[in-house]
């Protein structure tokens, strides 16, 4: 649905984004994860059309952005890190406003204003005026400005900053509503915020894009075990090579005295039976008390922090 190829974008000399690509995909909820200057803004600004890549090409559905930009433009909904609202009107006449800016057929609009205002939970302030209201609210009304005219694609620039706990959970649970029905491109720096919302999740640094992670992927077939009992490095390490479903098997450091520490590579489980249940017989039947064995994953933490 958002295609980006081999994207740059230069402020004068500073690199914004360094030869980005990236695909998201239809009716995903996609996350762009970054610290503060790794590009995410640069790069919603170049996918809404805000401004165009230095090189590299923009695409939305099948259009291009510089060849099409209206057609591309109308596709998308927007809320930028500071949303663009009209502080002196209700909520209700700004959402009919933006409705007519983008075009909804009037007779359509006071239903589609409605819809929103229902989907957005802002029927309690809908006839109030927005400078009035708190930052929660304001957040959910540029949430509903970006709804009006229903575009397929919905790009929200760190849409819980600054919001209190509450607030927050709030508007995760809107994102997570509005994912049912249109595509979502979303930017934060909370690790749990995508990892909660996300089937994908695209980590940016230093204007590079440096991993693209399915969130979705189901477990696979084999595991990392890290095994730590009483007993002499290589002893152990023959003697868990020879099991089948052991494939690779290395020793680390331990830190307890009397013991070694193996990492294991296993099929997590074949004809005769669990890795894990295999492992704790072996052991067992060697004498080797085992003082810890856990399965070793990547966390999207660990992950983060590796490349940025
Ligand atoms: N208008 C501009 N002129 C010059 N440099 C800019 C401009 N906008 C952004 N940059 C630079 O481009 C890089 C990426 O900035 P960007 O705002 O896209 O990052 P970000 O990930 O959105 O950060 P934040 O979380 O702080 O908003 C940074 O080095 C920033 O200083």
């Amino acid at each position: 649905m958002i295609r980006l190829e081999h994207v740059t974008k230069m402020y004068g000399s500073i690199p914004g984004l360094r030869d980005v690509s990236l695909h998201v995909p239809k009716g995903q909820i996609v996350g762009l994860l970054g610290r503060n200057g790794a590009g995410k803004t640069t790069a919603l600004n170049l996918i809404t059309g805000y401004f165009p890549p230095t090189e590299g090409t923009v695409r939305i559905g099948d259009k291009d952005m510089l060849a099409d930009p209206r057609a591309c433009k109308r596709m998308i909904g927007y809320l930028p890190e500071k949303p663009p609202l009209y502080d002196e009107m209700t909520v209700e006449d700004f959402l009919s406003f933006v409705c007519e800016l983008r075009e909804v057929v009037r007779k359509a609009s006071r239903a589609h204003v409605d819809e929103i205002i229902e989907l957005c939970a802002l029927k309690e302030v809908r006839h109030r005026v927005i400078g009035h209201l708190s930052k929660g609210y304001r957040q959910r009304v540029g949430i509903a400005q970006a709804l009006c005219g229903s575009p397929e694609i919905l790009i929200l620039d760190e849409p819980t900053v600054g919001l209190d706990p509450r607030q927050t959970v709030e508007m995760r649970e809107l994102i997570r509503k509005l994912g049912e029905a249109h595509t979502v491109l979303f930017s934060s720096h909370i690790l749990s915020e995508v990892q909660q919302l996300c089937s994908r999740v695209i980590i940016l640094n230093e204007g590079r894009m440096v991993q693209s992670i399915d969130l979705t992927e189901k477990p696979k077939d084999t595991v990392r075990l890290r095994v730590r009992a009483v007993g002499r490095k290589e002893a152990l390490l023959n003697a868990l090579k020879g099991l089948q479903c052991v494939q690779q098997a290395e020793s680390v450091n331990s830190p307890e005295e009397g013991t070694a520490e193996l990492v294991l590579t296993c099929l997590a489980a074949d004809e005769q039976g669990r890795a894990t249940d295999q492992i704790f017989q072996l052991l067992a039947g060697i004498n080797a008390p085992i003082r810890m064995m856990g399965e070793e994953r990547d966390s999207l933490e660990e992950i983060f922090l590796r490349n940025t």
